[in-house]
């Protein structure tokens, strides 16, 4: 069963769970305060950021009314802060306000690659949020202008920011419920994981200057290896540990030659390392979507078959051509006979084979001079510029004797394959792209196509073939 903490029209289920959450994460967050007067981490406002953006008619006064009073609350009961409650906690909102404000329109209809856009959009979100909470919350701290103030700024911008961007991607990503948490437990989805968790351990057992950057690279594996809701999981607990480590004096990030008897100067270098191997990582994996891509883009315009242009391929070949009202389009629609009874008595891969020797002779008579692609089926298109009637009715000639000439070889059987023809040629008339006029002419010399089969198959019909047959069709 699914609870449902919010409901756009239930004001008061809205305003208690608001506060009641609110209130529990102050107090978990005020638990972990280990100066008296900051927090190791003050997840309360990224959480409430993420919640307002998820459900975005809680993004409104009465509802940060509700988050306010519930903070202000904990302070006075469970810190004993009377005043500085209500000028201190001004700082959270602010955090939560410029952060929703920033990011809820982005959040609303996550799909596709704009998910990857709007997952950017919580860093400069998290640093303007951060920078406005900072700012009061250290003037409402310090009071005036002086050292102590730049210190608390400091603090609270650093908290603030560095919880946001850990917290909110975790909160924002929506396609959780797709993750397939049984999928994880496979090898190459643990390896990176345990990867991280290792770094952590070396970047903790030599601190040191550079310490802090050793899970980057397992953690950009992670990216590579692990879904999106995964990796910012793991980015999350990566962080705290490292905070957490931090705080306690485990990861020295001073170094601690006690324990590893190494220099400052090594940690350091290990760190530059792995900052200089990340990019590099990340450089690999793209050019590997990026020849993904390619052999995609390249299947989709080719036919897997003949290694032909597709029809989709055709058209794309088509745009390289320049566009003229006075240049010649010509086109050949070619159909082989009786191609359903080759199937039938050699078997459709001895189709597939005439099919490959037909489109061999085909690149073989028009080599560079015309687009030749497999329309469908048995079905083949050559499309020409600036040849007239004759030379079109020549080069079709030529590809019809080239199937007839030399016989086809089919599981030990030598057969003669023959095609029929139609074609057509024009200049444009209201067309403004070769694309369109392709269209025309190729549904012009499917007609011319029909009437070499009517009249016996095996023969080319020119552009201007008579139409005498075309009333017989049943
Ligand atoms: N082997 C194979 N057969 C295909 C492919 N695409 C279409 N076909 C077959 O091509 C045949 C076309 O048959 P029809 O349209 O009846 O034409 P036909 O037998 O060539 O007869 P006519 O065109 O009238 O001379 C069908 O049996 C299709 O299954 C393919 O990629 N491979």
């Amino acid at each position: 069963m699914r609870v449902k903490l919010f409901e756009e029209h239930n004001f008061k289920k809205n305003i208690l769970s608001l506060f009641l959450i609110t209130l529990l994460f102050c107090f978990v967050g005020s638990h972990l305060r280990i100066p008296e007067e900051l927090s190791l981490f003050w997840p309360v406002n990224a959480l409430i950021a993420g919640l307002m953006v998820r459900n975005p008619f809680l993004h409104q006064a009465r509802y940060y009314l509700a988050c306010f009073s519930a903070m202000v609350f904990n302070d006075t009961v469970f810190s004993g802060w009377a005043l500085p409650a209500f000028t201190l906690n001004v700082a959270n909102i602010l955090f939560v306000l410029v952060a929703v404000s920033m990011l809820i329109k982005h959040f609303q209809d996550q799909s596709g690659s704009e998910r990857i856009t709007h997952a950017l959009r919580i860093f400069p979100a998290c640093l303007l949020a951060a920078f406005a909470c900072a700012t009061w919350g250290a003037l409402a701290q310090e009071g005036k202008f002086n050292m102590q103030l730049a210190t608390a700024w400091g603090d609270w911008f650093s908290e603030q920011f560095s919880t946001g961007a850990m917290l909110l991607p975790c909160l924002l990503i929506r396609h959780w419920q797709s993750t397939s948490f049984r999928h994880l437990l496979q090898i190459n989805k643990i390896s990176p994981v345990i990867a991280v968790i290792l770094s952590l351990g070396l970047g903790a057992m030599m601190g040191g200057a550079g310490s802090l950057t050793f899970p980057v690279p397992a953690l950009i594996w992670c990216a590579i290896a692990l879904p999106v809701p995964m990796t910012s999981l793991v980015i999350l607990i990566t962080g705290i540990a490292e905070i957490i480590l931090v705080s306690h004096g485990v990861m020295n990030i001073e170094g601690n030659e006690n324990l590893l008897p190494l220099s400052h100067l090594t940690s350091a270098r290990l760190g530059v390392a792995t900052v200089a191997l990340s990019p590099l990582i990340v450089a690999v994996s793209m050019d590997a979507i990026r020849q993904l891509n390619q052999r995609l883009a390249l299947r989709a315009d080719y036919d897997f078959l003949t290694q032909l242009l597709s029809r989709s391929g055709l058209y794309e070949s088509l745009k390289q051509e320049k566009f003229s009202a006075d240049r010649n389009m010509g086109v050949i629609l070619l159909d082989v006979d009786y191609f359903k009874a080759i199937n039938d008595n050699f078997g459709h891969d001895a189709g597939d084979k005439v099919l490959e020797e037909i489109a061999r002779r085909m690149q073989r008579v028009v080599g560079n001079e015309g687009h030749i692609c497999r329309f469908g089926g048995e079905e083949f298109v050559v499309v020409l510029f600036d040849q007239n009637q004759h030379q079109l009715y020549k080069l079709a000639e030529a590809i019809r004797q080239t199937m007839v000439k030399e016989k086809f070889w089919l599981h030990g059987n030598t057969v003669t394959v023959t095609v029929s023809l139609g074609l057509a040629l024009d200049r444009p008339a209201e067309e403004r792209e070769w694309q369109s006029l392709a269209n025309r002419l190729i549904s012009s010399a499917d007609k011319n196509l029909y009437i070499s089969k009517r009249n016996g198959r095996n023969q080319t019909s020119p552009v201007n073939a008579k139409h005498e047959f075309t009333s017989n069709v049943a």
